[in-house]
């Protein structure tokens, strides 16, 4: 029996020896890469926090600690070590194991939203909840890693936290020097100070060696080695605020890691346990990976750690691409990222223009208000964003940007239902709520070759700010249109007037499979594809207005009594038909593929026709009151 197979919860790792916590740690890696592998998910930010998590549930007691994680992706071991080693041969699928920190799965889990920068917040409000029902006594530890750092709410926090001094919150800095690529900022700046101290770096390697020979007096001089870097490594930042700091200290060293919690968690007030990590330790690809491919990785070969099967072109490929094109004719775009180069697509635009690429670190906050800033210096700022990530920067658009008119462009990767994820990082709230901004034009392409019109009319506009917004994926072969209304895309038409079928961008292959299924059955469908979407085309209302019944159908929340917003606007602009629009359901979406969610939430072309047509029957039945709207 291995060591990891002792391993039931946090308890069973208390009893192992030193040479014992070496061997599970190696045992951990392994498992990790071989599951991960398969499955896809965050391989490298796991592999940088196997010793960490060891050494924090030797030293706290959870679940009556609470061990906080920030962001949640880099949790595995820490749902290794709490009895949940057999759930990641289902890991982010369907009905399996989250890929993020879940409590219907275990009670040592508390924080399920996977947005960046919210844990120092959760650890505050906690430890005043604990004091106040005379619970003092139990810890509440925060990992918070070196890129969550750089965003707004942590340092909000950290302003409450440090104002306490007998607030006992454990702040542990998962520092590894990467967000998904190298952190950006002065704070990174300063934690690399702190660590690359030559005195300290010295100093560590002696300790490490000299000391291993007695594991006894290895933690004694922890001790002392805390009160050594005063005079090795400036850590003013964090003791001006009024905050205890510790370290840096070796994150992959466990009695090193344990000695300074053990340190923290006497302490009694806030304190900073700064430990160095490495992003994918003990997985060479993973450590030598500089274009942070490893940070979440898709189902690879175990063999070889390939990705499997890439399936052509992405969206986000699509719009980087075109984005170097208008940037060779248009010097004064320019690009905003939020510690996400790569991953929105704006690689390829930095490696050309170096000069007119913006990585604020974990901000979108900063990055939108940036950009208004950018836009009245004249520039015309791309700001490119998952989708659910832009409800972090909603009151800096509706307020900085839409009110003062700035020209700024925001590009929504990851609209709609993404699926591994979960909850928090479906796109599915992007034109719920940017339908409420004035003077904000929206477009949703259906297609590659949609997507790079709509960029180049964005980029074109000098009134206002637009927003264009597409899913995860491949984006699949154009689907041209087979006629125009009055500047409309059609995408099909059979002879009738009993159904007008909006599709909203990727919806598009759905809207046009569904009207053939109700073609067959004899009724008269047409499909059109709008593009922009807001603000809503005279010409489709006009178009609306020769149908006996009018339906959206978008990969977004449904809002309202119409279902969409979308919809609502075709009513208010008097179309005289029913009107319904289809999208997602109002709930928190579980895990799986972005096929079976929108299953799940009757998105498929059957699901829609099966919709259409029973509105339909129920209007032609006879004594049966009109159609209502969309009242599901
Ligand atoms: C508000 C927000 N913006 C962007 C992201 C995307 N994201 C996920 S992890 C990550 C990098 C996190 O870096 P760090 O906190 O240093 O953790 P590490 O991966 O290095 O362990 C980013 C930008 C997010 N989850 N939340
Ligand atoms: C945790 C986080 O927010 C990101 O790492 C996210 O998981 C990446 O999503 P994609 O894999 O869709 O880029
Ligand atoms: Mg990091």
């Amino acid at each position: 029996m291995t060591l990891l197979e002792t391993i039931h919860g946090p308890a069973d790792i208390k009893r192992l020896d030193a040479g014992q916590l070496t061997g599970l740690a190696d045992e951990i890696r392994h498992f990790l890469i071989d599951k991960v592998l398969r499955t896809g998910g965050h391989l490298g930010p796991n592999l940088g926090t196997v010793e960490l998590t060891i050494a924090l549930h030797r030293v706290f007691d959870s679940p009556r600690d609470r061990i906080l994680w920030d962001t949640g992706h880099q949790a595995y071991v820490h749902k290794i070590l709490t009895g949940r080693r057999e759930g990641f041969d289902r890991l982010r699928q369907k009905g399996g194991l989250s890929g993020y920190p879940c409590r219907a799965e275990s009670e040592h889990d508390t924080i399920e939203n996977s947005h960046a920068s919210t844990v120092l917040s959760y650890a505050d409000g906690l430890a005043k909840g604990f004091r106040l029902r005379g619970q003092s006594d139990r810890a509440v530890v925060a990992v918070i890693g070196d890129g969550a750092l750089t965003g707004g709410m942590a340092w909000e926090a950290l302003n409450n936290i440090s104002g306490a001094p007998d607030r006992p919150v454990v702040i542990v800095v998962n520092d590894n020097g990467r967000s998904y690529a190298p952190t950006t900022g002065g704070l990174a700046t300063y934690l690399a100070g702190l660590r690359t101290s030559p005195d300290y770096e010295r100093f560590l390697e002696w300790s490490k060696h000299q000391l291993r020979q007695t594991p006894k007096l290895y933690e004694a001089l922890h001790a002392v080695k805390a009160g050594l870097k005063d005079m090795l490594a400036p850590q003013g930042l964090f003791a001006d605020l009024g905050l205890k700091y510790l370290g840096p200290v070796d994150g992959h060293d466990i009695a090193a890691v344990e000695a300074a919690l053990r340190q923290a968690a006497g302490f009694g007030g806030p304190v900073v346990v700064h430990c160095l990590t490495r992003k994918g330790h003990g997985y060479r690809r993973a450590e030598a990976d500089e274009h942070d491919h490893h940070h979440a990785i898709g189902a690879s070969d175990p063999a070889t750690g390939e990705p499997l099967g890439s399936s052509g072109p992405s969206w986000t490929s699509v719009f980087g691409a075109e984005l170097v094109e208008i940037g060779r004719e248009r010097p004064e775009v320019v690009a905003v990222t939020a510690a996400m180069l790569r991953p929105t697509g704006l690689a390829a635009y930095a490696e050309e223009f170096p000069d007119r690429v913006f990585d604020v670190g974990i901000a979108e906050q900063h990055a939108v208000t940036s950009a208004a800033g950018l836009a009245m210096a004249g520039m015309v700022p791309v700001v490119a964003v998952y989708s659910t990530f832009l409800g972090r920067g909603f009151d800096q658009l509706l307020m900085d940007v839409a009110l003062h008119s700035c020209p700024v462009v925001f590009v929504l990767d990851r609209a709609g239902v993404t699926g591994d994820d979960g909850a928090s990082h479906n796109g599915m709230w992007d034109l719920s709520v940017l339908g409420i901004v004035p003077g904000l034009r929206v477009a949703a392409p259906r297609d590659g070759a949609t997507l790079r019109g709509a960029l180049r009319e964005a980029v074109a506009v000098t009134d206002g700010p637009s927003a264009i917004r597409f899913p995860k994926g491949p984006v699949g072969p154009d689907l041209p249109a087979v006629d125009q209304h009055d500047g409309i895309d059609v995408l099909h038409r059979s002879p009738g007037d009993d159904v007008l079928l909006v599709s909203v961008g990727a919806m598009a292959a759905t809207a046009r499979e569904a009207a053939r299924r109700l073609t067959e059955e004899g009724l008269g469908v047409t499909v059109v594809d709008p593009g922009w979407i807001k603000p809503v085309s005279p010409s489709l209302i006009k178009l609306a207005e020769q149908y006996r019944l009018v339906v959206t159908v978008e990969d977004n929340l449904r809002v309202g009594g119409y279902g969409s917003l979308l919809a609502q606007e075709l009513r208010d602009a008097g179309v005289p038909a029913p009107v319904s629009g289809f999208g997602i359901p109002q709930r928190f979406l579980d895990h799986g593929k972005r096929a079976e969610i929108l299953a799940d939430c009757g998105l498929r072309p059957e699901d829609l026709a099966r919709s259409i047509r029973s509105r339909i029957a129920a209007d032609r039945a006879p004594g049966v009151r009109a159609l209502k709207e969309d009242s599901r």
